[in-house]
């Protein structure tokens, strides 16, 4: 990542210093750059340095040193390495990686008195870092103003229509369109923000693994087929990176046994923390991002590959599938994919506003929807939905209570139900297909059983409960072991 973002700050006119603690990938830093260079461009744009202090000394004030390592530890490693190098108080270390945004509060304030500590989180993986990520800037105001220009300049950049202007060309970076990145908020919005694209990403991806998994099992279709399939959904209203990636990776031959290659990967995921990050926020908080966990929970999983084993011959299912007609199940599957989506964005965006109020952010949520348009992971025309949407009211508790949204979900809503009774009565595990649905018929529904929840509560632990006829606030308790069972007012 590291490599990839110098690369294309060079191609933006930047002169970059580099370290590694690896000599060997700085040179092939300075080998690349030296094969990429413009014929137009006489001196190396990027300077490979032996050690921190040398490179600090190729700067020029106020320093901007972009850190590219991995989450935790390493970070404050490398900052201390800065320190001791000679830092200044004005100087700004920009963490790029994938850290946990408490850490980023936590070195803006520790580090506060030796150098401005700046979180900018990048998506897009390598090919984006190279030649356009979505970037999700936060920090001090002061600080972002600096790094402004240049963010913007390295930044994917989106047409009018918010559809992604790419480029492969080392040498001609893309400098029109709209930049994907914004100043997002102090301290850790940034890195908080890109903690929830990365649950959100969790999510994208399980659900275009269940639909994968439906139309494998469920109607027999080879995964050259589904491609197919994803290629044309691709075209519609489902148009994002995922899907074209999944359809790409599921027309492609393992090239030592000529089977499907995603026959031949082993069925276990892996996972870094942001996914399960973004879930544990969520529960931390109160706010229900149920897709976004059964995802997490899905690769957990299917790490159990030994116990999984054991259990496919020990556990039997007791299965009853109809006749099926395989072009009414592929359109079930696609629009349960679509409604599935929807409500996995209503949760994460959900997921944001409470965090706004617990860290006293403003995000700007037309803004972030508009970030996410180009270079990064879960980019998608749909983004653009999503930015009308915060458009048209900035206060939107629920991206399920936007007409554009509400309609989609009424029209393709029985889509998701169908997938959801097949997969169950066939056995095929969607776990966020379920989900999805669950949180779509909770959220609309005015009456849930947590009444009966409340009394419960009350009737073990004397935890009280409030009346539906009665002021909100206003708590009540049932002395249940009582004779006629009394009922108080509680103060
Ligand atoms: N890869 C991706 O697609 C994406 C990654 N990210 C995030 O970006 C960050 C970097 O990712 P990536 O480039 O893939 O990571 P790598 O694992 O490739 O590590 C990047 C560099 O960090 C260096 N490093 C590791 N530990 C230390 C340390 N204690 N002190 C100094 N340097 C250290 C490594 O040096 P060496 O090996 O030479 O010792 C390596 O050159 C991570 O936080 C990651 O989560 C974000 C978006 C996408
Ligand atoms: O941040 C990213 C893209 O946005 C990374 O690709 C992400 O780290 C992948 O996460 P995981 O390894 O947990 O699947």
């Amino acid at each position: 990542m590291g490599k990839n973002l110098a690369l294309n700050l060079a191609d933006h006119g930047y002169r970059v210093a580099g370290f590694d603690l690896d000599k060997d990938k700085v040179q092939d830093v300075l080998a690349t750059e030296a094969k990429e260079r413009p014929d137009s461009v006489d001196e190396a744009r990027i300077i490979g340095c032996d050690n921190i202090k040398q490179m600090l000394d190729m700067l020029v004030s106020p320093r901007v040193i972009v850190v590219l390592v991995p989450a935790g530890n390493p970070v404050d490693a490398v900052c201390q390495n800065l320190i001791e190098a000679g830092l200044n108080p004005e100087d700004i270390v920009v963490d790029c990686g994938n850290s946990q945004w408490t850490d980023t509060i936590r070195r803006e304030s520790e580090y506060k008195d030796q150098f401005k500590f700046f979180g900018t989180a990048v998506s897009g993986g390598e090919v984006g870092a190279r030649f356009g990520p979505s970037l999700m800037p936060g920090g001090d105001a002061d600080s972002w103003k600096y790094l402004q220009p240049m963010w913007e300049s390295v930044a994917a950049k989106v047409d009018a229509n918010g559809k992604p202007i790419e480029t492969r060309t080392p040498g001609q970076p893309v400098k029109e369109g709209e930049p994907c990145t914004a100043y997002l908020g102090p301290n850790g919005a940034g890195h908080y923000v890109k903690m929830v694209h990365n649950g959100i990403e969790y999510a994208d991806m399980q659900l275009i693994c269940e639909a994968y998994h439906l139309l494998r099992s469920l109607l027999g279709y080879e995964p050259a087929e589904i491609g197919k399939l994803f290629e044309k959904w691709n075209q519609g209203v489902l148009n994002s990176y995922l899907v074209e990636i999944s359809a790409d990776i599921l027309q492609q031959y393992d090239a030592k046994t000529g089977a499907p290659l995603v026959d031949m990967i082993l069925d276990s995921a892996g996972q870094k923390g942001t996914g399960r990050w973004t879930s544990i926020s969520a529960t931390q908080m109160g706010v229900p991002a149920g897709i976004i966990s059964e995802s997490v929970y899905a690769r957990a999983l299917s790490t159990l590959t030994a116990e999984r084993e054991k259990a496919s011959s020990f556990l039997t299912a007791d299965i009853d599938v109809s006749e099926i007609d395989a072009q009414a199940v592929e359109q079930a599957i696609e629009n349960a994919l679509y409604c599935a989506k929807i409500c996995a964005y209503a949760q994460g965006f959900q997921l944001m506003r409470a965090a706004q109020a617990e860290y006293d952010w403003e995000l700007n949520f037309i803004g972030i929807a508009k970030i996410w348009r180009g270079g990064c992971i879960i980019r998608a025309s749909f983004l653009q939905k999503i930015a009308d949407a915060f458009e048209k009211n900035h206060e939107l508790e629920n991206l399920l209570l936007d007409e554009y949204f509400a309609n989609a979900m009424a029209e393709k809503q029985k889509g998701l139900r169908d997938a959801v009774v097949l997969a169950a009565q066939s056995g095929i595990p969607t776990p966020s297909f379920y989900s999805a649905l669950a949180y779509f018929d909770g959220y609309r529904s005015e009456v849930l059983p947590a009444n009966l929840l409340q009394a419960q509560r009350d009737y073990f632990g004397a935890h009280t409960y409030e009346r539906v006829d009665a002021a909100p606030g206003a708590k009540f308790h049932t002395h249940w072991q009582e004779e006629n069972r009394p009922e108080t007012k509680v103060k």
